[in-house]
């Protein structure tokens, strides 16, 4: 079986629910149901805070949570199987709700849940043979990096680090060969941007079946929606800003082109990497407060890059009118995030500051309703060996915040003190400022 729908709803649950839930806005518009995609829709559509909530899962009980199906198999009613689930492997129906609920809000026709990001970066780089070339960033997340280079050594695929943030450098090596153009933007953890509808753009003229790839974790559905910008898959880990607790690891793709849905979900039912039927669950429940979690997250980062610029520290943040693309990032996305770094001068005074902070747990991964604080080139990043870290300018000494749902005042002065107590900052009666401030 290979594309299993949702449950079915009996005609009277169906009709208690349209009650419920009319699917008709003020103008008399349809609206659409959930879990299906909302873009098939001629109406007007919800805003993404009320389609994050809204859910119908025609549960024959009218249960108002998804049900956790957690069972391997499904009984057959024919000797021959045709059931719509067999085996949770190939299909699950707490699975296909999320992912249809998931296509609504990353507005895609298709999404698939499996088991961490980096599942799905595996799922993706599996549409690749040998011989294809793939052109990514110098500034990308360490495991994707990590997957990549073993695909370089042990896949005959020829990977090209450029950087994205100067689309130039990324036509300069585009040509038929290339099979995927991978970009991350905000990259992690240098938060630089990427211009998506101009890379996809040069992409696709290169080679028109090229597959323009983005990793949008670092935004989340939210704040950016790539396949809308010229990306033909986008790939998130659910881990992050989608579940929001750290309590799951998680996976999703999203495609608008139905082909290249079936053609993702082979190697899912193959490898057998479809998220779990309780982790699905979670997750469903984890995305219904994205809108709250990141509002609240993108207002206390805000608030703590304008705090560490205001003390001299360079800071990279897409919400500070300094970041260099600063209107780039604005052109293509609703927020900066939540996720910012900074810089100290010192690889032992960064250490410190890390170790000194109370509040900000020191831990890997971002997305968490805590603050969390780490030294990506020890922690996230130490996949990529030193020397390609110095070749791709990581410096050392960056700190990455990845800012939680707490009060700002606590976050700021738990920061101000691991700062002082650090011996980060030079302290006068009124003011305090970076012992090495950024050079402007
Ligand atoms: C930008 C980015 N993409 C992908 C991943 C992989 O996600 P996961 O840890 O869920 O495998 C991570 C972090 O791990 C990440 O930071
Ligand atoms: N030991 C892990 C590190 C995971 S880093 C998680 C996250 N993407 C981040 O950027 O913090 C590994 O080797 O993958």
């Amino acid at each position: 079986m290979s594309s299993p729908g949702s449950g079915q709803n009996g005609p009277s649950s169906a009709s208690a629910l349209k009650k419920a839930f009319p699917h008709v806005d003020l103008d008399g518009h349809n609206l659409p149901p959930s879990p299906a995609p909302s873009s098939p829709s001629a109406g007007r559509r919800y805003a993404i805070a009320t389609e994050l909530v809204y859910t119908e899962n025609g549960d024959q009980y009218n249960a108002s949570s998804v049900p956790i199906y957690q069972s391997a198999t499904f009984k057959q009613t024919s000797g021959s199987g045709g059931g719509e689930y067999d085996y949770t492997r190939s299909g699950n129906p707490t699975r296909t709700h999320l992912e249809r609920h998931l296509a609504k809000i990353m507005s895609a026709q298709r999404a698939l849940v499996v088991s961490s990001g980096m599942a799905a970066l595996d799922v993706i780089t599996r549409l690749l043979r040998p011989g294809d070339e793939v052109v990514t960033g110098d500034d990308l997340y360490g495991g994707s990096n990590r997957l990549l280079t073993y695909l370089k050594t042990h896949g005959g695929i020829v990977v090209h680090h450029v950087d994205t943030t100067t689309p130039e450098k990324v036509q300069a090596v585009l040509n038929p060969k290339t099979a995927m153009v991978l970009l991350e933007t905000p990259t992690n953890p240098l938060i630089k941007i990427v211009d998506i509808p101009k890379i996809a753009a040069s992409a696709h003229e290169a080679n028109p079946s090229c597959l323009v790839t983005v990793d949008n974790t670092m935004m989340s559905p939210l704040l950016l929606n790539p396949l809308e910008l010229g990306a033909d898959i986008v790939y998130e880990s659910g881990t992050k800003y989608l579940s929001g607790h750290h309590d799951l690891m998680a996976g999703v793709i999203a495609v608008n082109d139905p082909t290249l849905g079936e053609r993702l979900y082979f190697p899912i039912n193959a490898s057998g990497c479809g998220l779990s039927p309780f982790d699905s669950w979670l997750l469903m429940r984890g995305v219904k407060t994205l809108k709250v979690r990141m509002d609240q997250q993108q207002a206390n980062a805000q608030r703590i890059a304008e705090f560490l610029e205001g003390h001299g520290f360079k800071v990279r943040y897409p919400g500070l009118r300094s970041h260099p693309q600063y209107e780039l990032h604005h052109s293509m996305a609703r927020g900066a995030g939540a996720v910012l770094s900074f810089e100290t001068g010192d690889v032992g005074l960064s250490e410190r500051i890390v170790e000194s902070a109370k509040l900000w747990a020191i831990s890997v991964s971002f997305g968490c309703v805590n603050s969390l604080i780490s030294m990506p080139c020890r922690m996230s990043h130490a996949s990529i060996d030193a020397k390609t870290r110095a070749e791709r300018a990581m410096p050392e000494d960056i700190i990455r915040l990845c800012v939680g749902i707490e009060d700002a005042d606590d976050l700021i002065d738990d920061l101000r003190r691991a700062l002082v107590q650090a011996g980060a900052v030079n302290v006068s009666l009124d003011d305090f400022q970076a012992v090495r401030p950024a050079a402007n």
